[in-house]
């Protein structure tokens, strides 16, 4: 029975981040976590970690200052501080992943574990690491909610893993999607080739003592067309070498650009011409909504009679049972498979014992070569996202290219921080239902990925108002369940196309707005941010020009403008021993209306909030977290 008994979590709830900078400013930059780990970072020396890693993990990386190392569980030199993640391996991984994850994490290997087992662990775990056989359903997720930060998926196919489920509660699932497509391809061409001459069935008749030489007349392949149902990584690897057995190679794949088949010498068909043309055909497309049971009694009455098929995709893809009658009439030939709808096929499966059937147990990526490459490549992608890094091989969060991270990290503070002083403006009772961000870009569209910085003002706007963990995963999830519309408008302006935006405007529309001046002519709370040297900053609120950096806390203050002003709020915060960092003017005109923004340390107790409000001159005012 699995243990239930946990370590703590390897990531504090709550931190602030403190960069590399000794500057007392930067140290007070919020975290910046996209998901949900706080990455706590000190050095890289394993072999995995590029330059390129530290270079965006030191601009990136959320450090506690404040977190110390436990007792033996402490991982230094690693990119970790404090405690070792915890990893489960749930099915059998290569030596060289396991000492991959081992040299950072504690990594437990727990096989066959019934659904109930795997939901104990999975509770005091970081990251799960899985192949094909095991299921990460809802159920998974939600036991290793507040845990749980990665599944990496040890090979391609990802139907096995809940994503609907992993992007609801946040976590990333990461896969490995290149290390096993040669072995999959030759276990593609081995079963055909296998299939052709009836090796299996000559193999056992032969051990069972006979010589069935007539029996088992095959056929041969040169010549013949094989279609490529799927011409993706493994579809084009098989193409290749059934041409060099000098097969006539035709594919289909609606999604698959027809210069790369072209360049093998293959052409792309309708799924219709393909599969009425083929004398054999390969499966290789994934197991998806639309290619569920796509080859079914309907299918296989369109097929060339005697044809013969492999699947080395997913078993799905085919309606087994169809697929048994097809072969009774004698309308498939014969088939090879090595995936089934059910795995392992129940004993007496009607499919498995048909005897123009070949049959392997989900054998596709099944070499040393390829099942060490997958630990290696899934081990590094695991580790990567428990750093807070995003993966290249990220399934349910975009992929976003490491130079388009460091460049952006800065902006992505910024616009969390809008998102969060925007939200705390909106008054009470106001239901928020639509916000625009605007990014004014000396780039065009293409140069600019907007992702990132959507997904953390969405964070910034949820966060404060809900016990919702918002991140890159599941921000956009998250604010469609919420009921939050969020507009993207992207707006060209003459500035440095060097600086990836020049400036960031949130704007939330329909609601009121506790403090008035916050509203602009539009008739919505509108704030705008600028990274200035490195810092986010505040420019503008409604209508009123101000600069101040987003760092501590702020109060606004809507004036009069009157000398004095300043004076008069800086000894009240003073008398009440909160330091203030900034402050900033805006006005309309001179004498006229003011805002007046105020960067302070510490959040002001009740009586100087009371005081600020009892200035004469001072029309409203309000404080806001950042
Ligand atoms: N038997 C085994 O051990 C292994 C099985 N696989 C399976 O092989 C399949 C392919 O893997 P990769 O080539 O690495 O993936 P891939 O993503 O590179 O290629 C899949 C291709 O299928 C295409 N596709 C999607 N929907 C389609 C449709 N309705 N009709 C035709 N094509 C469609 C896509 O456009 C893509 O080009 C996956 O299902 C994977 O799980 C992969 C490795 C080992
Ligand atoms: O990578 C894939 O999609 C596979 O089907 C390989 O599955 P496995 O990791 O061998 O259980």
């Amino acid at each position: 029975m699995a243990s239930s008994a946990c370590t703590k979590p390897i990531f504090p709830s709550s931190f602030t981040l403190s960069s590399s900078s000794s500057s007392e400013s930067k140290s007070k930059l919020s975290h910046v976590s996209f998901i949900n780990t706080i990455p706590i970072y000190r050095k890289l020396s394993h072999a995995s970690s590029s330059k390129r890693s530290l270079a965006v993990n030191s601009v990136l990386k959320t450090v506690d200052p404040t977190a110390t190392s436990v007792g033996s569980s402490k991982s230094e030199d690693v990119g970790f501080l404090g405690e070792k993640p915890t990893i489960l391996v749930s099915e059998k991984l290569g030596e060289a992943g396991l000492k991959v994850l081992r040299s950072v994490g504690h990594v437990e290997c727990a096989y066959e574990l019934s659904q109930e087992e795997l939901c104990t662990k999975i509770s005091c775990c970081d990251a799960l690491i899985v192949r094909s056989g095991t299921k990460v359903t809802r159920e998974v997720f939600e036991a290793g909610k507040g845990r749980l930060k990665v599944v990496g998926r040890a090979g391609v196919g990802i139907d096995n893993v809940d994503l609907q489920a992993a992007t609801e509660f946040g976590c990333l699932v990461v896969n490995a999607p290149t290390a096993n497509t040669i072995a999959a391809a030759e276990h593609g061409i081995a079963l055909l080739a296998a299939m052709a001459r009836n090796i299996a069935q000559a193999d056992a008749s032969t051990k069972a003592g006979k010589w069935q030489r007539s029996k088992y007349v095959g056929v041969s392949m040169v010549g013949k067309t094989l279609a490529v149902m799927g011409f993706g990584k493994v579809g084009s690897e098989v193409a290749r070498r059934a041409k060099g057995l000098g097969m006539h190679v035709i594919a289909h794949d609606p999604y698959a650009p027809a210069d790369r088949a072209r360049a093998i010498g293959v052409e792309l068909v309708s799924f219709d011409q393909a599969i009425a043309t083929a004398d054999f055909i390969s499966l290789h497309m994934p197991l998806t909504a639309t290619t569920n049971k796509i080859f079914n009694d309907d299918t296989f009455a369109k097929v060339k009679k005697g044809v013969r098929i492999v699947n080395v995709a997913r078993g799905g893809v085919i309606d087994e049972d169809a697929l048994v009658r097809a072969l009774d009439n004698g309308i498939v030939a014969q088939a090879a498979l090595d995936v089934f709808t059910e795995e392992p096929p129940s004993k007496d499966s009607k499919l498995v014992q048909h005897e123009n059937v070949t049959v392997t147990p989900h054998l596709g990526a099944s070499t040393k070569e390829a099942q060490e490459g997958v630990a290696i490549e899934i081990a590094e992608a695991v580790l990567g996202a428990l750093k807070g890094e995003l993966s290249a091989t990220a399934v349910n969060a975009p992929m976003v290219a490491p130079e388009v991270l460091s460049e952006l990290a800065p902006y992505v503070v910024l616009a969390e921080k809008l998102g969060r002083l925007a939200v705390q403006l909106v008054s009470g009772g106001s239901g928020i239902k639509s916000v625009k961000v605007v990014y004014r870009s000396a780039r065009g569209p293409d140069d600019l990925d907007t992702r990132l910085l959507r997904a953390m003002v969405t964070k910034g706007i949820i966060e404060p108002i809900s016990n919702t963990i918002v991140n890159l995963v599941n921000a956009d999830f998250i604010a469609k369940q919420k009921g939050l519309r969020i507009s993207e408008e992207r707006v060209v302006v003459d500035s440095s196309p060097e600086q990836p935006v020049d400036s960031i405007q949130v704007q939330i529309s329909s609601v009121d707005s506790k403090f008035a001046s916050a509203i602009s002519e539009g008739g919505h709370i509108s704030i705008d941010g600028k990274v200035k040297f490195g810092d986010p900053h505040l420019t503008c609120v409604g209508s009123f020009d101000v600069d101040v950096s987003l760092q501590g806390n702020l109060i606004l203050c809507r004036q009069v403008d009157q000398p004095g002003m300043i004076g008069r709020v800086g000894n009240i915060l003073g008398e009440q021993n909160v330091n203030v960092s900034f402050m900033s003017v805006g006005r309309t005109s001179r004498r006229k209306k003011a805002i007046m923004a105020i960067g302070v340390d510490e959040e002001p107790n009740k009586q100087a909030l009371d005081n600020i409000g009892a200035v004469p001159a001072i029309e409203e005012f309000v404080f806001l977290k950042l």
